[in-house]
């Protein structure tokens, strides 16, 4: 190899890796693993190999860690897990050591930082990282609480894959753009305000303590076990050395310790070839291909299906019909386009709305259909009415759509609908049955009036955004909101405030003929109002499990909520007390414990309350 060759593969990783740490990988990782191994290859003391891949954060300011924060050595093989292992074990042997055990968790995927309780940094070059505490007030929520060391900012998985997938090709790009950006963008600021953006620390995910053989035996097993129950990105799983003067005798080059090995699982990958492109019509207009292709087997399912995200990724790559492509799959339900191989047959971009064939028109990446009377956008917007509020069940696209297809195409006309009218639409008995007492409980069922709210489809106004609006304007008054009255509350900005008011206002007649139907909501507390409780369960998230002494459970979530609690039926990440009344299942207090959250006996909560109210 020539000097032109390792410095043009060295420009290659370096453009990878920037794009990478930007949250748009342009390659997979075992793809650019492969190329960092063809590096050490030819050129093994070429300085990229000797130091951590470094991120980026301009005018950030920095911050030195008092222990580099490394990178990690991967093994994608049994050989090299078997290795490692052998090495360890050898070392363990200079020693004297008996057994040697290992720690294993889930490596987690987003954006590694560190928090000593005051300051919050990126990893940066290894040694010296970007100052990010402003994290913590936009709304990422610590896990275990402050000052927990070293970790990971990730999105809740499952809350990603169901809110924000159409919105940002992969979780990293949500989180980096969080952390990187003082301006929050809609979608950023919802999962923010749902809580859904934690900082993980190492220390608080679950662990399992294997030996050497078995961890050599058994990889694929633990490796399921260890992230069967995470809902967080992973990209495989983490084995650390427990013992502490074992670890210490072993060390560190610049690159990873040496007593750490992540034992990487890539998303499965599969080649085909697309046989067509659907174009699909979301409720906001944009329009997205999704390509059909020779059916091909990937994790246990036969792939038909394959989602190019935008259409910039059709038009940038030129796939028409004949293209050879690969596709990854890594726990999404469609899966990916990972690359393509070969592109053939004609690029064909549809230039009219495959619903309503008005002209479709570019914005960045996204083809749009700017018509608001669009059929299919009218059918994606109903159902986002039902998905939101999601009070009632039974009212899907496909059900949507045949209720359009029969003239009922807005929310009055479908709150109007009897079973005897879905029965004539062709439903059958049961399901006519279903459909008519799901709209009865939509309304009779409590839902909070920000979801209420949110369910509009309101420009710029996603459920986060809605609940803080509710917080400053009741909901009776939210149709006359002007624009000025929205810019006054923190968060919302001068354009975005235009755009909300215009919604609102374009919807008004929808959004009153739905309030004066009644629906059984529960208010947003107004800020004016909080500011009387002030309570020390204000703004807390509370499960209440077991058998509750003092009251009934209702009463006490009652209670906790007019206080200004958050009231939650499972323990989470965004949970703050689990109050535990009498036969309480081990299962809640290990994820308690697990969580960091503070578990507390009916009496301890009853005491706590009590202790702050004045003239006690
Ligand atoms: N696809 C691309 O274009 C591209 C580009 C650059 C890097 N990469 C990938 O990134 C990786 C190298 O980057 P890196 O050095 O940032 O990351 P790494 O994969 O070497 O991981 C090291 C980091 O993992 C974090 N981590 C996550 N879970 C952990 C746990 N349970 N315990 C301990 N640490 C944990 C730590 O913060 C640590 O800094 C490679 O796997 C590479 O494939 C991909
Ligand atoms: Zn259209």
């Amino acid at each position: 190899m020539t000097q032109t060759t390792t410095d043009e593969l060295v420009d290659l990783l370096t453009a990878y890796n920037q794009a990478y740490r930007q949250g748009s990988p342009m390659v997979e990782d075992a793809t650019y693993d492969a190329l960092v191994e063809r590096l050490r290859t030819i050129a093994p003391d070429h300085p990229f190999l000797k130091a951590v891949e470094p991120e980026q954060f301009p005018g950030r300011q920095e911050v030195r860690h008092p222990a580099p924060m490394l990178s990690i050595e991967k093994a994608y093989t049994r050989e090299q897990l078997e290795r490692f292992v052998a090495r360890v074990r050898k070392e363990a042997d200079a020693m004297g050591l008996e057994s040697v055990a290992f720690r294993l968790t889930p490596k987690l995927d987003g954006l590694a930082g560190r928090d000593d309780g005051q300051v919050f940094a990126t990893r940066g070059n290894g040694r010296v990282g970007y100052e990010i505490s402003s994290a913590f007030e936009k709304g990422v929520v610590p896990i275990g609480g402050r000052g927990r060391g070293v970790g990971e900012i990730v999105v809740v998985k499952s809350y990603f894959d169901q809110c924000m997938a159409e919105f940002f090709e992969h979780p990293r790009n949500m989180v980096v753009g969080i952390i990187s950006s003082d301006t929050l963008n809609e979608n950023a600021r919802t999962a923010l305000n749902d809580r859904k953006v934690h900082f993980v620390p190492y220390s608080q995910v679950f662990s399992m303590v294997v030996d050497g053989a078995r961890l050599v035996e058994e990889t694929r097993s633990l490796v399921e076990r260890l992230l069967a129950d995470v809902d967080y990105p992973t990209d495989g799983v983490v084995a650390d050395v427990t013992d502490e003067r074992l670890k210490e005798r072993m060390g560190a080059t610049a690159h990873h310790y040496r007593w750490q090995i992540a034992i990487k699982t890539k998303g499965e990958t599969a080649r085909t070839t697309v046989t067509g492109i659907q174009w699909q019509v979301g409720r906001t207009g944009n329009v997205t291909p999704v390509m059909e292709v020779e059916p091909v087997s990937l994790s246990g399912a036969t792939i038909r299906r394959v989602t190019a995200h935008h259409a910039g990724n059709i038009r940038n790559a030129g796939i028409g019909i004949g293209t050879r492509i690969e596709i990854i799959r890594s726990g999404e339900v469609i899966p990916k386009l990972e690359a393509v191989l070969e592109a053939r047959g004609e690029l064909r971009l549809p230039d009219a709305c495959p619903s309503c064939s008005q002209p479709l028109t570019w914005q960045n990446d996204f083809l749009k259909c700017t018509n608001s009377a669009c059929r299919a956008q009218i059918e994606q917007r109903l159902s986002h009415w039902f998905r939101i509020l999601g009070n009632a069940d039974w009212f899907g696209i496909k059900t949507v759509q045949k209720i359009v297809d029969n003239g009922h195409d807005s929310l009055e006309a479908i709150y109007r609908l009897s079973e005897t009218d879905y029965t004539s639409m062709g439903f059958g008995p049961v399901q006519s049955k279903n459909l008519a007492e799901a709209i009865v409980i939509s309304r009779t069922k409590p839902v909070e009036d920000w979801r209420f709210l949110a369910a509009f489809g309101i420009a710029d106004l996603g459920t986060g955004d809605s609940r803080k609006l509710l917080a400053h304007v009741p909901l009776e008054k939210i149709v006359d909101v002007e624009p000025d009255a929205i810019i006054r509350i923190k968060g919302f900005g001068d354009k975005t405030s235009g755009r909300i008011a215009e919604s609102i206002g374009a919807m008004a007649g929808t959004i009153r003929h739905m309030i004066d139907l009644g629906f059984n909501l529960q208010r947003t507390p107004l800020v004016s109002e909080q500011a009387a409780v002030s309570s020390p369960i204000a703004e807390k998230g509370i499960v209440f499990t077991g058998k509750m002494v003092h009251g009934s459970r209702q009463a006490m979530q009652d209670q906790a909520r007019a206080l200004g609690a958050r009231v939650q039926t499972a323990v989470s990440g965004s949970t703050d007390y689990l109050v535990c009344g009498q036969k309480v299942g081990a299962s809640k207090m290990d994820k308690a414990e697990r969580l960091g959250v503070a578990i507390l006996t009916e009496s301890q909560y009853l005491a706590m309350l009590d202790d702050a109210t004045p003239g006690h």
